[in-house]
């Protein structure tokens, strides 16, 4: 087994107890990789021998972003729809049916082209685990395709067929299909389900019919996840609580009741509320307050939301520099977040952290500090260290 030592950190964040600060940070730090995990971490000075050798020359290090929530199978462009809401238009998920028909319309092998180049542009500013909904398919062949890609690019995959009802279908007919013939044919494809539950959206579903399809994907062996609270106050996030979700997603309108109960929650692994900046950036909406909800306990995740409709972007060091600059977050928050927070969102223990044991997904900034991802915003700093 070759062992490989990397050396030259100026400031290696771990979200390991051991070591300093609200981010377990080590300052002029080393670590070894064995097997593809992290072998041993700490100072510099007391590393031990390897095999190989890098010395990353003064940068810091942190745990490979964790991009907890992306739509990245999708085809066709609304750059239109972009421009008409910079200039006044409102976001309502009307667009969604646009990507359904180009979407449908691609082969196996477009999507497959532009999911690929997605990722790796994610990669290449220091993604290194990613979730990918389906949910511009929205009839069986369709979703169960979408999946099917997905899994190509990463075992965190979430049926999203509850995306919107499509246009001329039956609400309480859609609801059926979802919970039925469609669940049956994409639950072999996906480790979550997730809904759009936006009741004040004619497009996507309310509290009953969120419950119907989150209740009936559990049954199906579906962890949860939910899109809730995004366009206006909902029962998003208290359905979230009840039904054990893992995440709740957007949360830009919740009420003190609705912290209040993921609070409560957050005491017994409750929801992390996984905030999604760059769609109100990207949707001239009011960002929510992240600082409330760690204020008050709660996990908090930064993801991208990269979608064709509300989000066009891979960057998790903009979604860092977002956090700190528009939701509250100090930066060792917003750093977490985009981590460890991410990895919580999605139950995984092995990412979003360099303690010994995790996947060695490291995150390179080409500057001194982390802080500089959002100091510097809009520069592209970090990318994703590959060892050889
Ligand atoms: N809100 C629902 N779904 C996506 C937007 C999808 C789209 O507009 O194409 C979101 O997370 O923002
Ligand atoms: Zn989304």
């Amino acid at each position: 087994m070759t062992s490989h030592l990397v050396t030259g950190i100026a400031e290696l964040v771990t979200h390991d107890e051991r070591f300093a600060g609200p981010l377990g940070t080590v300052r002029g730090a080393a670590l070894v990789v064995e097997d593809g995990r992290v072998a041993w971490v700490g100072p510099a000075g007391s590393a031990p021998a390897a095999d190989r050798r890098t010395d990353v020359d003064g940068r810091a290090v942190l745990p490979g972003f964790v991009d907890s929530h992306t739509h990245l199978v999708f085809a066709g462009d609304r750059a239109d729809e972009f421009a008409q809401r910079m200039a006044g238009a409102p976001y309502t998920g009307g667009g969604i049916t646009r990507t359904v028909t180009a979407t449908r319309a691609a082969t196996d092998d477009d999507l497959r082209g532009r999911l690929g180049a997605l990722v790796a542009e994610a990669r290449a500013q220091g993604t290194t685990t990613l979730e990918v909904k389906s949910g511009y398919g929205l009839d069986v062949p369709h979703e169960e395709r979408l999946l099917r890609l997905a899994r190509e690019v990463t075992p965190e995959t979430t049926f999203l067929g509850a995306h919107v009802v499509p246009p001329g279908t039956d609400r309480s007919a859609y609801v059926d299909l979802v919970t039925g013939p469609m669940l049956a044919a994409c639950a072999p494809h996906a480790r979550w389900a997730d809904v759009f539950c936006e009741p004040g959206s004619p497009h996507a579903f309310d509290g009953d019919e969120s419950r119907a399809v989150l209740t009936a994907a559990a049954s199906a062996g579906l962890g949860l996840r939910v899109h809730g609270n995004q366009l206006g106050p909902g029962p998003g996030a208290r359905l979230a609580v009840e039904l054990g979700a893992a995440s709740l997603d957007h949360a830009t309108h919740l009420d003190d009741t609705d912290v209040a109960a993921l609070a409560d929650a957050a005491r017994h692994g409750g929801p992390v509320v996984t905030l999604l900046p760059g769609v109100e950036l990207s949707t001239r909406s009011p960002f929510p307050d992240a600082r409330r909800l760690v204020d008050a306990g709660v996990e908090v995740a930064l993801a991208t939301d990269c979608n064709p409709g509300t989000c066009f972007t891979t960057s998790m060091p903009l979604m860092v520099a977002l956090g700190v600059a528009h939701l509250r977050m100090t930066v060792e928050q917003a750093v977490r977040a985009a981590t460890l927070g991410g990895a919580r969102a999605l139950r995984r223990d092995d990412v979003g952290h360099l303690r010994v044991g995790a996947r060695a997904d490291l995150c390179v900034v080409d500057a001194p500090t982390v802080t500089h991802l959002a100091y510097r915003p809009g520069v592209p700093l970090a990318r994703t260290l590959e060892l050889r």
